[in-house]
């Protein structure tokens, strides 16, 4: 898997966008380029006016980093009007753009912090007003991404930080085809997934019309795009199940390393790489492929994966690495080698028994095991305090990426089903599947060839 744990990993050596290309903000960095910044003249303590974009505001958040520093003074404000901003850092500076091949927010770099939120159109809301919030939503994406302000009464949440890698991606559930009278153009991969023997789902916390993935580094900034995407649903639809969630920090490792998840695994290595030369097939919709809005989209499955900690705390070690098939400290296989050495699927110990288990999950789930079914996994990881039984509400918001779910989640989900040595210490809780176009052209909002098409 890519580097997950430093701010370079979201621009270098990450999943490459296909087209989009990721480059620090423009205009973010110096008072240089932020000529008429605010200065301790002329104090600036309110909420950006409008029209006033934040990359602006950016340079006076420098100064007063400046000012802060060099005199230790508890105004904050810039010490003269001469001195130079200091340079965000890059972990603020790094942008993804939103115009592009494919949307944003599925070859990204895992973010560190993440919201989920699925929304049903308003009764009464149509095809006509879905195209406009979806036009709304475009132009706050587009907005935001770049580190500027939202397009209307923006909250200042994110007042003084860059972009931060915030990505904010798009898709449809299949309720919303019925709701707008556009069934014709639902496509089959949407339909239904199929139910799992060991599925706990709570119905309200899964699917809806309308799905939005909000990912950054920074927590406030993920906060602030929260805020204007709920606020610009306005009339037209409202908020059906929100999740939050999170991953390490970018620069918390001595080194790029794989995320970690909550039971404390190395998760991620095996995902698909963009340098794979059947990358592209298996994850996006091809440019030629059907329905034809979808053209470089993707299907999201998103399940709510409650992970059953104090069970799985009190394992001991080699038990929870038989679990897996991997090593806890690196992630390397059973069989031997490094996390990134191929995994020995006939190897006994001297026991004469296999040394990676005929039911470990990262055996039976592997493409070879599954008929070639593959899938780009780009999880958060989520903790919502302790159920009543005292047990934490932790675990992972699961979320993967293919061009047809039926090639890709549920011949392993099915697998799983029937004999995963992980099964007892997860519990699936919600799930969700969307259809996410590919990206908007330059002067064009996500999913206008459906709704105008
Ligand atoms: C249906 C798909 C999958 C679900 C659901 C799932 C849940 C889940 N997985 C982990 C932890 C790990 N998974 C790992 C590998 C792995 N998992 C899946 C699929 C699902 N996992 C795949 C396709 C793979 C890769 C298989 C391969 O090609 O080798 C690993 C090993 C490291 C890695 O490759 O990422 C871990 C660890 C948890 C905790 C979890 C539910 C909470
Ligand atoms: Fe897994």
């Amino acid at each position: 898997m890519a580097d997950q744990s430093t701010p370079r990993a979201s621009c270098e050596g990450v999943p490459s966008q296909q087209g989009r290309g990721r480059r620090p903000a423009e205009g973010t960095k110096s008072a240089g380029s932020v000529p008429d910044a605010p200065t301790a003249a002329e104090p600036d303590r309110s909420a950006p006016a409008a029209g006033i974009s934040r990359r602006r505001l950016l340079g006076t958040a420098g100064a007063t980093g400046l000012a802060l520093g060099a005199v230790g003074g508890a105004t904050g404000y810039a010490a003269a009007p001469s001195e130079k901003a200091t340079p965000l850092t890059s972990l603020g500076a790094d942008r993804a753009m939103f115009h592009g091949k494919h949307q944003s927010g599925i070859t990204d770099a895992l973010q560190s912090r993440g919201h989920v939120v699925a929304f049903d159109l308003a009764p009464g809301a149509g095809r006509k007003e879905a195209a406009a919030l979806l036009r709304r939503w475009s132009a706050t994406a587009e907005r935001l991404m770049a580190g500027e302000n939202a397009p209307h009464d923006d909250t200042a949440v994110a007042r003084d930080a860059g972009p931060s890698s915030l990505t904010i991606t798009f898709g449809f559930g299949h309720s919303f085809f019925s709701r707008t009278g556009l069934q014709k153009q639902r496509p089959s991969a949407l339909d239904p997934l199929p139910a799992f023997s060991s599925d706990r789902l709570d119905a309200s916390r899964s699917n809806g019309d309308l799905w939005v993935q909000i990912g950054a580094n920074d927590a406030l900034v993920a906060f602030h795009a929260l805020r204007a995407i709920q606020k610009d649903a306005g009339s037209a639809a409202r908020v059906r199940w929100q999740m939050n969630g999170f991953n390490r920090s970018p620069g918390a490792t001595a080194r790029p390393m794989t995320a970690r998840n909550l039971m404390g695994q190395v998760d991620g290595t095996n995902n698909p790489k963009p340098e794979d030369a059947d990358f592209d097939r298996r994850v996006f919709v091809p440019a030629k492929g059907e329905p034809v809005w979808m053209a470089n989209g993707s299907y999201a499955v998103v399940r709510r994966i409650r992970m059953l900690l104090d069970d799985w705390e009190k394992l001991a070690l080699p038990a929870q690495e038989e679990v897996i098939g991997r090593r806890k400290s690196t992630g390397a296989p059973l069989s031997g080698g490094t996390e990134t050495t191929e995994m020995d699927l006939e190897k006994a110990g001297r026991d004469g028994k296999l040394v990676v288990p005929l039911n470990a999950h990262a055996r039976i789930t592997r493409p070879d095991q599954n008929g070639g079914a593959a899938m780009l996994r780009r999880p958060f990881s989520y903790h919502d305090g302790n159920a009543a039984d005292g047990t934490p509400d932790a675990g992972l918001l699961f979320i993967c990426w293919q061009a047809d779910p039926l090639r890709g989640f549920v011949p392993v989900q099915r697998k799983l089903d029937r004999g995963d040595a992980l099964s007892q210490y997860i519990r699936h809780e919600a799930s969700g599947l969307f259809a996410v176009p590919g990206g908007a052209a330059k002067g064009e909002y996500v999913g206008q060839r459906l709704l105008e098409g």
